[in-house]
């Protein structure tokens, strides 16, 4: 953006960065029922402002000048249908208010106006709630906004002011007009938002919302009154457990994590002795917006000694990036550099520390209250299994917090899946595809079916990383229906009385020959198989190499030069089987077609295409036409 100003020092009108105004389109024309949260935003960016202010002067003292003390004020202006909120933080010079009130920078506003464009209802009001959108909030109940700003330091001051309609001006003010430090934000409420000049509703909204914010924070009912203080800055963490109430957390967690949900698990500790530091944690109920953001910020806060250091050290492993909270070190120097908390080993200690104390209650909570724990997992399982081939040493544990969808059931621990191993069987089966509704129907499990074997069904992307990556739990690999000889044959079938005669019969045998070179150009061998039951053909991956749905990932993102050939597996008790081989060595032009026509049929089982789509629709009508002249000359016999 070029200069705003012209000059003379008048004020300018600019132009919203396009996405703002969409936002404050939707804002302005909200209908969100809980417009409460705009005051929660504002007071959260002026103690953020107070915390920035408060750990730049750790190296330039100066610019705490003699208000040293930080401080929130809301003042209420009922006459004149006004609310100010005023911090003494960090402040914004002319280019700050430019940049940080008239673009977009936050990711997650930016997944905020896509997700709300792309909801049915067009206008995103209900996500309002999911997301949190900052300073803009402020024009669902405003039909301006002034915000006064001087940035410490400065003596120059600037207002911000716009009334939310797409433009917006940026003007120096008079000194005597702006604070000594920080910015005054002031709300010209709407006239149905009237009831926020009330000092009762406001007082209870402060304290409920912000109350654990660790700025104090006071309310003057109007102007020129004595500003009373409604809410001490004491940080919450630092308190006794003992002394805190199950909403005073649920408060504190929306306010620091930024969600709207109540925590699904709270970890509150102090930690003594090699490392002395306190950490409240959070696991949310539902998903943050910006899990799979590449540079998502904000998981937890870093404080030394209560003054606010970063949100972005790097204190948990990335599958625990669903984590929130604060986490206060007493050891760590307070002019800790940036580039220095990548490298200090007391966070890496701190980080270890608090991994494993997750886990642990993780832990405790699956063995206590089981529905809860799935509601964890059900909202963050893809990510921790990510940790299974990340984190090579806490692997046991994720593996023991795993649940599953399996042919048994849903939410099947691996505990459960070893406790009720078959005789013989000697690996955990698993079945690894896109579709959870595909996976239940594949021909594949049907002689794991046959003999009551549990196999596990993965449907996220990522699984088909983990299971290669040589996990093991209790001693048993992880194996794939979809790969090698299933290794089936010494788990008896539930029904003895279904088991194939051992050995194949000379027709059979000549035919999976005869199917063997008819097809070498596409499968790289042809078995009789004691996967299926119900279905004439299967594909199943080579012993070694990646199985069938891992081989389609890393041929999609290009990682592969080329499919591998398959392996074909025919069931030999199959009455189209049986017919086939019977045929000898007639028909041989027929029985191409059917060799042909069943490998195409293995494909489309496997939601792939038929290898030769002209062909395929040829053979099929080929072997239509033969079916209806026989159909018609075994009629007229
Ligand atoms: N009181 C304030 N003092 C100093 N800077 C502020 C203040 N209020 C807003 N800002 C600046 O405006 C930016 C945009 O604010 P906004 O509330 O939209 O998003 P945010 O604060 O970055 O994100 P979030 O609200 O999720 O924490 C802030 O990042 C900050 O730079």
């Amino acid at each position: 953006m070029t200069s705003t100003i012209d000059k003379n020092g008048a004020a300018e009108s600019r132009v919203f960065e396009a996405d703002v105004a969409k936002l404050l389109q939707m804002m302005v024309h909200s209908v969100y029922s809980d417009k409460d949260v705009f005051l929660r935003e504002l007071i959260s960016n002026a103690a953020d402002a107070c915390e920035r202010l408060r750990y730049e002067a750790i190296s330039d003292p100066a610019l705490l000048a003699d208000e040293t003390r930080p401080q929130i004020s809301i003042t209420i202006d009922a006459e004149r249908r006004q609310l100010t909120v005023e911090d003494n933080g960090i402040g914004m010079g002319r280019d700050d208010l430019v940049d940080a009130l008239g673009t977009i920078a936050r990711s997650g506003t930016k997944a905020f106006i896509e997700q709300a464009q792309a909801a049915e209802s067009g206008d995103g009001v209900s996500l309002i709630g999911q997301f949190g959108v900052g300073f803009y909030s402020a024009f669902m109940v405003a039909d301006q906004v002034d915000v006064v700003s001087r940035r410490a330091g400065a003596k120059e001051a600037w207002r911000w002011s716009s009334d939310g309609k797409g433009t917006f001006t940026v003007t120096p003010v008079d000194e005597s007009e702006a604070p000594a430090r920080g910015t005054r934000v002031t709300l010209h409420l709407t006239e149905d938002a009237t009831g926020y000049t009330d000092r009762a509703k406001l007082e209870q909204m402060i304290k409920e919302q912000s109350g654990h914010v660790p700025v104090p924070i006071a309310l003057i009912e109007k102007p020129g009154a004595e500003p009373a203080e409604i809410a001490d800055g004491a940080a919450l963490w630092t308190r006794p457990r003992g002394e805190i109430s199950a909403s005073e957390y649920d408060d504190f967690y929306r306010s620091v994590a930024g969600q709207f949900d109540e925590p699904a698990l709270t970890v509150h500790f102090r930690a003594e002795g090699r490392q002395e530091f306190t950490a409240l944690l959070f696991v949310p109920q539902s998903r943050p917006f910006d899990l799979f953001e590449p540079d998502q910020k904000r998981q937890l806060k870093l404080y030394v000694r209560r003054v606010f250091i970063t949100e972005d050290a790097d204190l948990l492993p990335r599958y625990l990036r669903f984590v929130r909270g604060v986490v206060d070190s007493a050891d760590l120097p307070l002019n800790i550099s940036r580039e220095m908390i990548q490298e200090s080993p007391i966070l890496a200690a701190i980080k270890k520390s608090i991994t494993g104390r997750i886990l642990s209650e993780l832990e405790k909570l699956a063995g206590k209250d089981a529905e809860a724990y799935g509601k964890i997992w059900e909202a963050f399982g893809p990510m921790f299994k990510e940790g299974i081939y990340d984190a090579v040493d806490r692997r046991d544990t994720i593996l023991g917090l795993s649940r599953f969808k399996t042919t048994a059931g849903s939410l099947r621990s691996l505990k459960d899946y070893v406790g009720s191993l078959k005789e013989n069987q000697t690996s955990i089966y698993y079945l690894a595809g896109q579709d959870a509704a595909r996976l239940e129907a594949s021909p594949h499990l049907e002689g794991f079916r046959a003999r009551g074997v549990e196999v596990l069904l993965l449907s996220d992307p990522v699984d088909s990383f983990w299971v290669t990556s040589g996990p093991s739990f209790e001693g048993k690999p992880f194996k794939s229906v979809t790969q090698g000889a299933a290794d089936l044959a010494a788990i008896p079938r539930l029904d003895a009385s279904t088991e194939p005669s051992q050995g194949l019969s000379e027709g059979v045998t000549e035919f999976l020959a005869f199917l063997k070179t008819t097809l070498s150009d596409l499968v790289s061998d042809v078995r009789s198989s004691d996967r299926l039951t119900d279905s004439p053909v299967c594909l199943v991956a080579a012993e070694s190499g990646p199985d069938r749905q891992l081989e389609k990932i890393l041929l999609g993102v290009g990682q592969l030069a080329g499919a591998s050939k398959p392996v074909l597996e025919v069931n030999p008790t199959h009455p189209l089987i049986a017919s086939l081989a019977a045929l000898g060595q007639d028909d041989r032009e027929f029985k191409e077609d059917a060799a042909r026509m069943l490998l195409d049929d293995a494909r489309v089982l496997d939601g792939d295409r038929p290898s030769d789509a002209l062909e395929f629709s040829r053979r099929l009508a080929r072997l239509v036409e033969r079916g209806l002249r026989r159909s018609t000359v075994g009629g007229g016999d």
